[in-house]
């Protein structure tokens, strides 16, 4: 089929995480992921609770809802999901932004590899640590980083932390892809929160524990410290 799923498109908001962190940016996610991550922030992608809420589009369908919500405001698109490295079907939506000049940036776990990978401008590989309840196949990982590398895709590693075997975890991850562009991105274990406040409290405290680690060791040197700056300014609010 060449139809994509979708659950979301929204914005322009800022990125607020990993590589383009602050851009200015659409928002495309899609249904369905092969992981079902404890803490998933966007569960509702897989869980089957939005459901009704898929819409199967073609690239033409989702560029003219992008461009009714953002009009000429934007020229950056975000695709992230669930997993939208499981849909070959987003290589026609990848080429018509191309076709509109316009910069797409991909969020995928590392667990398959697509062709249409090497067209993207800023691509976010984010492998799961042990909190996830996940195990990375890293004999998949090492050829999805060793093709990117190969054809100079820019992309990177963020890797999602919650306590010290996570960021063993990454470590793990950092060394083994040295050459790498490196992020590590403090875990929000508490998504259904609707108090900001509180929220953005525990996730400060979170921050600063994590920059506290990286900045003792010496294991640690070429890597960004990141939170989700988007939890910052709307918490854990959908589509934004
Ligand atoms: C919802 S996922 C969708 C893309 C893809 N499935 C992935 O995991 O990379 C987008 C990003 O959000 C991160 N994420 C998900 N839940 C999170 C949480 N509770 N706290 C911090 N980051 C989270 C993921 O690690 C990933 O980098
Ligand atoms: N503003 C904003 N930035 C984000 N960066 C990654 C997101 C995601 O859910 O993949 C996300 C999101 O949902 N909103
Ligand atoms: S891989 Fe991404 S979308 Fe899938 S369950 Fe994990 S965090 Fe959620
Ligand atoms: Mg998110």
């Amino acid at each position: 089929m060449n139809k994509i799923p979708v659950l979301e498109i929204f914005g322009p908001t800022i990125q607020g995480e990993g590589m383009v962190i602050g851009r200015k940016t659409m928002f495309v996610r899609t249904a369905g992921c092969d992981y079902k991550c404890a803490w998933c922030d966007s569960a509702f992608t897989w869980d089957g609770s939005a459901k009704h809420e898929i819409k199967q589009m073609t690239a033409e369908d989702i560029w003219e809802q992008l461009y009714a919500l953002g009009s000429d405001r934007f020229d950056h698109v975000t695709i992230s999901g669930g997993n939208p490295a499981l849909l070959a079907s987003l290589a026609s939506f990848i080429s018509l932004c191309k076709e509109k000049n316009i910069q797409v940036a991909l969020e995928t776990q590392g667990s398959k590899w697509q062709d249409w990978f090497d067209e993207i401008d800023d691509l976010t590989i984010s492998p799961k640590p042990p909190s996830s309840r996940m195990e990375t196949n890293f004999s998949i990982l090492d050829e999805i980083v060793a093709k990117l590398q190969a054809n100079h895709t820019n992309f990177s590693l963020k890797v999602v932390v919650f306590d010290d075997k996570d960021l063993e975890y990454a470590q793990k991850v950092y060394a083994r892809y040295s050459n790498a562009p490196f992020f590590l991105q403090v875990g929000n274990d508490d998504t259904t929160n609707g108090n900001n406040d509180e929220l953005v409290t525990k996730l400060l405290t979170k921050y600063e524990w994590l920059i506290d680690q990286v900045m003792e060791s010496n294991e640690w040197t070429n890597v960004r410290v990141l939170p989700q700056l988007h939890a910052y300014v709307w918490g854990n609010k959908r589509g934004v």
